[in-house]
């Protein structure tokens, strides 16, 4: 088992880059499949877990994917199989966003049922009932859904989204791609990588007006061909390292880090006394010596990010006064509390809040990521625990940053990855010298 060993009291300065986007390429790889034509170049993709994991699921679809100095290139001209199997679905839940490109391209897909996650049950039924608005059917059995166009072609509808759900805003924006008529899809989802999105699949041809309001229209096309796109900026990992900046008081240029991405985000750490410059390069954090309580509600974009919500918490654990986080996104996205207690936190849970007394007395603990943002909030709170910090489950980390200890050692923090091979070695030697002593 991997851990992170983090040292706490270091002050961070420097300069950090930030990756191409998790959420933003994750989808725009699944969209390469809708190119019967040519090849698709996806520029600035992470080294992520989750990134392999899609391309695999693209490669088994029959799709050639290849992976190089952060290029990824797909040739799905291929005729594509149809389904994708739980192991993919399993490991990543994204995975269901080659649902809405295989039916417009086969005109029929078997996508493995997601199930639940660590965060919360997450259905998929806006997706669902968009496909069914554009004449699909749609089956469940024997762990999968299963979708066919009549006529194998989608055709154009008015849908309505119960809530703005990002996955089901871009699957059904793929979908809608190559359907026959006009799709107008309402109470979507308006996050950056949904623009990113509609950007990559109107150079493939398509033509998607209206992303990033509340109100996306997709004119169905015959054809789509593959086209070169470079991922924006990981906004959700930026954020990470403004709270690594505010938490430790340092000073830290973000470089490609985009202000109008994180405005709830920059909004709030300044009413708890941070200080953002936007410079040419990206934004430079300096973080006060007293941090301000305050409170956060988890909202679709642009309200407050629920992938920033347990990185804030870290953060407000250590700020003065009473805090208060409602989540309003996901139903159990609260399963780091109780590693924040472990850390000797002032910490409770109250229905779909918590309440936090700050400043703990954060104390260096063991303790294992709960999901992929709850690790990288677990590490930022050991940067200013008393002692030695911990943690586990490093798997969760890895689907969403790369290189995340280093970037945080090249700013100075104490801290290192090691197998526990290593650990027990590390100890060992503390023996030797001791008996030298
Ligand atoms: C790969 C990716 O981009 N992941 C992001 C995406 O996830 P994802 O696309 O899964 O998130 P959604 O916006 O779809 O989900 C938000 C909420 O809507 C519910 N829901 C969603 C779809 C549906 O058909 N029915 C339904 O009830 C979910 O259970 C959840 O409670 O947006 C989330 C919300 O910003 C982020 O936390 C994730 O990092
Ligand atoms: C919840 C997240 O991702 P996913 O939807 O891929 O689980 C996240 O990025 O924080």
């Amino acid at each position: 088992m991997e851990k992170i060993i983090v040292r706490g009291g270091n002050r961070l300065s420097g300069t950090v880059k930030v990756e191409g986007a998790k959420n933003a390429v994750l989808p725009v790889i699944a969209a390469t499949l809708l190119a019967s034509d040519g090849k698709s170049v996806i520029r600035d993709v992470p080294t992520l877990s989750d990134v392999y994991t899609i391309n695999e699921v693209l490669r088994y679809l029959n799709a050639e994917v290849a992976f190089k100095d952060n290029n990824v290139t797909v040739n799905a001209s291929r005729e594509l199989s149809v389904e994708a199997p739980f192991e993919y679905v399993r490991k990543m839940r994204a995975s269901v966003l080659v649902m809405g490109s295989l039916l417009a391209r086969n005109g029929r897909a078997r996508v493995a049922l997601p199930g639940g996650c660590a965060i919360g049950s997450r259905p998929i039924d806006q997706h669902l009932k968009g496909f069914e608005a554009m004449g699909a059917t749609v089956k469940v059995g024997n762990g999968f859904i299963e979708a066919e166009a009549p006529d194998g072609r989608l055709k154009g509808a008015k849908i309505y989204l119960d809530f703005p759900s990002v996955g089901a805003t871009e699957n059904i924006m793929m979908a809608a791609t190559l359907a026959k008529g006009t799709t107008i899809l309402e109470n979507v989802a308006k996050e950056p990588e949904i623009v990113d999105l509609a950007n990559f699949l109107n150079k493939m041809g398509a033509k998607v007006r209206g992303a990033g309001t509340g109100t996306i229209r997709i004119e169905g096309v015959d054809v789509l061909f593959g086209a070169e796109h470079h991922i924006i900026p990981d906004r959700i990992e930026a954020g990470t390292f403004m709270v690594a900046a505010a938490i430790t008081g340092g000073d830290v240029l973000i470089q490609g880090a985009v202000p109008e991405h994180s405005t709830s985000l920059i909004a709030k750490m300044e009413e708890m006394g941070v200080v953002f410059i936007e410079e040419a390069e990206g934004i430079r954090v300096l973080g006060p010596d007293k941090l301000k309580a305050v409170d956060i509600k988890t909202m679709p974009h642009p309200g407050f990010p629920t992938d920033m919500q347990s990185q804030m918490m870290a953060l407000l654990l250590h700020a003065k006064g009473t805090s208060v986080i409602t989540e309003t996104v996901f139903e159990n996205r609260f399963m780091h509390v109780e590693e924040f207690r472990r850390m000797n936190a002032d910490i409770k849970i109250e229905g779909r809040s918590v309440i936090m007394n700050g400043p703990s007395n954060l104390q260096g603990a063991e303790v294992a990521a709960t999901d992929l943002r709850a690790a990288a909030a677990l590490v930022l709170t050991g940067l200013v625990a008393d002692g030695v910090t911990r943690v586990t489950e490093l798997k969760h980390l890895d689907r969403g940053y790369v290189n995340f200890h280093q970037k945080l050692a090249a700013l100075g923090a104490d801290i290192e990855r090691i197998t526990e091979k290593e650990e027990i070695i590390v100890n060992e030697q503390s023996y030797i010298t001791d008996l030298n002593a």
